[in-house]
């Protein structure tokens, strides 16, 4: 296969077309300016492997002068909203947000590489949970709770934990950030943010419209960086009483750990190993529906990508059959050309991950049904691909592709299904495919992940409690819980309310 783009001006051209040039920024934004630091790395852009700009690279001073910064804001913030106030400016933001959307879409997928359909897909989905935590400012209740002591109320109000490390990773730039600071500043927090290296420019586009939109300038600081000890900051200032990550499993533990040294608050939603079932009785075009949205969105590149697919031996060649008619017509390339339905992955080594768990699985008796290299161009893609004959013993069983590989297992029974789904040590996300209404609530309750997806490959939305069990982490994002993750409940007892009467 030839070169999928040799356009070596492709970013060149697509960042002219932008309607708002300023809001591709290089600097971080820090006290509430704009900082131009010496140090810069380079932002690739993943169809071509050229360098799409180079961004301020912080370092442990910079961490530090931000997080005082935001320690100061937030006491001035929360004093001096409230929670209808703040809702209002989420709303604002919202509203800015999506009015830019065609330029922060052609940000988000130069600096990332899906197709600019996902790109502008995903801006809406990261705008809608800044409009859903402007609603959620305004519920923030406590309650009252019957004292056991005579003449006594006791009651809870709900408070904002202060400042609030955020970590992010690249497959979702805009909406990772957007599910975290949505919630905290909704919640009267203020935020410092590590965006991540490879795409930090959506991240700091959105910050030029959350200031645009009235949030006082220091409550969002940006710190982009390559120096991850500098980072670490964010984990161990006393003055960040939250941090959430967004990340591998590897990492959220090891910030976890570093946490604990001031007892912070943490969420950690890591890394997955989805696997996706497809009993007898599916609705076969469904289930491959469903498995081309949830392996190949982002070009697999997502935490709740389905990474293992097992499919009853009866139901086996007919899936594998459509998923790979199906796979075949996806067409790789540059993620703005309008005929692209495939990115390229994000990196180099994420092809090499790939291409690993490929001939792993071939050399221990795989078949490739269709795709299964990466072609012989710049940039970091990798074929779609569909393998057949997998087995628990190849590497793909046990670890997180995040690529575009979908490896096909077969099972007999239900029993089965259910025990080699739970063989992870992972436990975020899970799908099956049924019609049997009896086989569909016992295997959901039997899954051991944070979420479920039944007869659909899509369960991510603003109003779904979004996280994981086990060493996928811990923590809710979006939904009815998500505020909560970013107060603490303080209760409040008045006591001897008899005293003085008559
Ligand atoms: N559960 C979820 O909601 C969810 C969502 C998206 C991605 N993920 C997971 O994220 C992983 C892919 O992202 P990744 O490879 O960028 O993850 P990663 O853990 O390497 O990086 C995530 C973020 O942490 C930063 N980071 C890395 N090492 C650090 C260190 N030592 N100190 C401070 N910061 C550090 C990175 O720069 C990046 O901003 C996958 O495992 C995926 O499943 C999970
Ligand atoms: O990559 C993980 C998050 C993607 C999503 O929110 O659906």
């Amino acid at each position: 296969m030839g070169a999928i783009n040799q356009d070596i001006d492709y970013h060149k051209k697509a960042l002219s077309s932008l309607k708002d040039p300023s809001l591709l920024i290089h600097d971080a934004f820090i006290g509430g300016q704009w900082v131009a630091t010496d140090k810069k790395f380079d932002v690739y852009e993943p169809s071509t492997g050229m360098v799409l700009g180079q961004v301020a690279d912080c370092d442990l001073p910079d961490f530090q002068k931000a997080i005082q910064s935001a320690y100061d804001a937030q006491i001035k913030f929360f004093a001096s909203t409230t929670g209808t106030s703040r809702g209002a400016l989420l709303r604002k933001w919202h509203d800015l947000i999506i009015a830019n959307s065609d330029d922060i879409g052609t940000i988000l997928c130069l600096e990332n590489g899906k197709t600019l359909a996902e790109a502008k897909g995903e801006v809406i989905y990261a705008a809608s949970f800044i409009s859903w935590f402007a609603e959620e400012a305004t519920r923030s209740y406590g309650v009252t709770i019957p004292s056991s002591v005579p003449h006594t109320t006791l009651m809870t109000i709900r408070e904002p934990v202060g400042v609030c490390g955020i970590i992010t990773p690249w497959n979702f730039p805009a909406a990772m950030i957007t599910r975290k600071i949505g919630p905290a500043l909704a919640a009267g927090c203020s935020v410092v943010i590590k965006p991540p290296s490879e795409t930090p420019y959506t991240c700091l586009a959105l910050t030029k419209l959350a200031v645009q939109a009235g949030l006082p300038a220091a409550t969002i600081q940006v710190c982009p960086t390559k120096n991850r000890q500098a980072a670490t900051e964010i984990a161990t200032n006393p003055l960040v009483k939250k941090i959430s990550f967004t990340g591998s499993t590897a990492v959220g533990k090891m910030l976890a750990n570093l946490a604990t040294g001031t007892l912070k608050k943490v969420s950690l939603e890591l890394g997955g190993n989805a696997p996706f079932i497809v009993f007898d009785d599916a609705d076969i075009d469904l289930a491959v529906e469903g498995a081309m949205f949830c392996k190949f969105r982002c070009s697999g590149q997502t935490c709740v990508c389905a990474n293992r697919i097992y499919v009853q031996r009866g139901a086996a060649k007919a899936f594998v059959a459509k998923l790979v008619q199906r796979v075949s017509a996806l067409k790789m390339g540059a993620g703005l050309n309008s005929d692209t339905t495939q990115g390229p992955l994000v990196n180099k080594s994420a092809v090499d991950k790939v291409r690993e768990h490929v001939s792993d699985a071939v050399a221990k008796g795989a078949k490739i049904e269709v795709g299964g290299k990466a072609p012989d161009s710049p940039g970091f893609f990798f074929e779609p691909t569909v393998l057949s004959g997998a087995t628990p013993d190849m590497i793909v069983s046990n670890d997180e592709t995040f690529g575009p590989l979908a490896p096909v297992f077969e099972f007999d029974t239900e029993e089965d299904a259910i025990r080699l789904a739970n063989n992870t040590e992972f436990g975020l996300a899970g799908y099956f495919y049924s019609r049997d209404v009896s086989r569909v609530m016992r295997v959901a309750q039997r899954m051991q992940v944070g979420m479920v997806g039944v007869n659909t490959g899509k369960i991510s939305a603003a109003e779904a409690p979004f996280g994981g069990v086990k060493e996928s982490g811990y923590g809710k994002e979006g939904s009815l819980y998500g505020l909560a993750e970013y107060q603490n409940i303080k209760s409040i007892t008045i006591g001897n309310l008899d005293a003085g009467s008559q």
